[in-house]
């Protein structure tokens, strides 16, 4: 049985105020005797992490980094390292997201050494990938997500998948209020997991947890989330909202 994880994106959004009170009242409202085998989890902006931690420190609902840089330390005015996340409590990291790739020039290759550094700082990682509209169009969806894939994690030991957590997000379906539509998603993450078994093992296959993303709302999240590849969303617009954002919870 995979975890199903519902995992909040809250991008550059809420001050600490906001952010603390977000995350309170979503662990109120998140039944923990509910949850089982699901995991929920928030990614605050850097500066909330501490704050959003402390507010979390009774609760079942976890806090992710939204980004970290691929060197250890040095001279990178404005970032942020592994052992910093680490050093605050932070125990999981979201990477590659679409937005870091698109604006931050963010490469597969850059990705691969930011996966590998994730070990040493005991970083569960959501890795994000998707293929933009024009890909879709033209019917090369299949093959961009592969070498993302490959670029990026096709590196790692078998024993290492125990730390990924995938995020299927189209980038047309991200904040454009249009969403893959359920056999879209269910038949990308299909194809994720046979391609992970091909290179492995069907039974790690099995186990990862593959997201779906890209506007997901209360209305969509039941119908994404009954698909047997589908094991759990990340949430951007609708995870700023206690009620959607506990819906989509509950949608699981
Ligand atoms: O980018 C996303 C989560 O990382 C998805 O964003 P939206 O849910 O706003 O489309």
């Amino acid at each position: 049985m995979r975890t199903k994880i519902v995992a909040g994106n809250w991008k550059m959004n809420k001050t600490l105020a906001e952010s603390k009170a977000l995350v309170e009242a979503i662990s109120d409202k998140v039944n923990g005797d509910k949850l089982e085998d699901t995991r929920v989890i928030v990614a605050p902006t850097y500066v909330n992490l501490t704050g959003v931690l402390d507010s979390t420190e009774d609760s079942v609902v976890e806090v992710a980094a939204q980004n970290m840089h691929q060197e250890e330390s040095g001279a990178y005015t404005g970032e942020i390292s592994g052992a910093m996340l680490e050093d605050i409590g932070v125990e999981l990291v979201i990477l590659g997201h679409s937005e870091r790739r698109a604006y931050f020039g963010e490469t597969d290759e850059l990705l691969a050494k930011k996966v590998d550094l994730s070990y040493k700082y005991n970083l569960e990682v959501i890795f994000c990938f998707g293929e933009e509209l024009e890909d879709r169009k033209s019917g090369n969806h299949f093959k961009v997500v592969e070498s993302q894939l490959k670029n990026a994690l096709f590196h790692l030991e078998a024993e290492d998948w125990r730390n990924i957590i995938l995020a299927y997000e189209p980038v047309w379906a991200i904040g454009t209020g249009e969403t893959a539509s359920p056999e879209q998603a269910q038949e990308m993450h299909a194809f994720i997991r046979k391609i992970i078994a091909d290179k492995y093992t069907q039974n790690l296959a099995d186990g990862i947890s593959i997201l779906y993303g890209g506007s997901v709302k209360p209305a969509n999240a039941v119908e994404i989330f009954s698909k047997p590849d589908v094991d759990g969303g990340l949430i951007g617009g609708a995870a700023l909202n206690v009620d959607d954002f506990v819906a989509i919870v509950n949608a699981i």
